[in-house]
């Protein structure tokens, strides 16, 4: 049986757009995620999907509600406690790669690590090298991000986003602004990721092919969980036949 990796409980997200104007982006919202799982949320334009994401990542807070990461309530941790684990635990893809222009490749996915401090210079460097060569970016090392193509730059800011051996991979919109064919590799990627090492991937999207392709599909409506279908066998969800 697969251990629970994120699970939220009765959620609720509110914002206050003026003193007495609230807005409920998420009203109650429930869910578990094992280790392993391949998840694609989906939904509307601004059903919740990024506020869901960002609420899983401790990057934003509930109004209301739980969320436990890795066995740990994250809801009721400080900012600096917060960074920490977000450094340790989640690994964030956007739709823009975000990687520092004038660092190259190998001290771009070198930055977490140097952040984390677990390392030596020379492991990090190591492990970077490590991490661009299983992206496929093993004669890239030494490029900035404006000498790489799009698919590139995402490939490298994947590759940054597991530099710490996180816990969970959390994407915003990861292929959003990459053609097909590159948003394909980042696809398969993650397939990869997913299949090889367990990776526990999350991963709000537009894409319907994308979407059908993970190994589970979360589908919001209104901040509710509209349809929640498993769609193939993962490591945390065997499916049982
Ligand atoms: N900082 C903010 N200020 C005002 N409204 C916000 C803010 N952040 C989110 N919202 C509102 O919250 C709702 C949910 O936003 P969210 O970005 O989570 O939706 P989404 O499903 O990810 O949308 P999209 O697919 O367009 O990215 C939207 O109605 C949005 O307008």
């Amino acid at each position: 049986m697969a251990e629970t990796i994120l699970r939220l409980e009765n959620i609720r997200r509110e914002l206050e757009l003026s003193k007495d104007i609230r807005q409920t982006i998420i009203p109650n919202l429930s869910l578990e995620i094992l280790k392993g799982e391949f998840i694609a949320i989906t939904g509307p334009s601004g059903s919740g999907k990024s506020t869901l994401l960002y609420m899983m990542g401790g990057l934003d807070k509930p109004t209301l509600g739980t969320v436990w990461l890795d066995g740990e309530e994250i809801t009721e941790k400080n900012e600096s406690e917060m960074t920490r684990i977000r450094n340790e635990k989640i690994g964030f893809i956007y739709q823009f790669h975000f990687l520092l222009p004038e660092f190259n490749a190998v001290e771009n996915v070198s930055l977490p690590m140097m952040i984390n401090g677990r390392r030596s210079r020379k492991e990090i460097r190591e492990r970077a090298m490590h991490l661009l060569d299983m992206v496929e970016l093993q004669n890239k090392y030494t490029n900035k991000p404006s000498q790489l193509s799009g698919g590139q730059q995402q490939r490298v800011a994947i590759a940054r986003a597991l530099a710490n051996e996180p816990k969970v991979l959390l994407g915003d919109e990861p292929t959003g602004n990459l053609d097909s064919r590159s948003a394909d590799n980042v696809y398969q990627l993650f397939d990869r990721l997913n299949r090889e090492l367990s990776q526990t991937i999350i991963v709000v999207t537009h894409d319907e092919e994308f979407a059908n392709r993970a190994g589970r599909r979360i589908h919001l409506v209104d901040g509710k969980i509209d349809s929640d279908r498993l769609l193939r066998a993962s490591a945390g969800k065997p499916i049982q036949v």
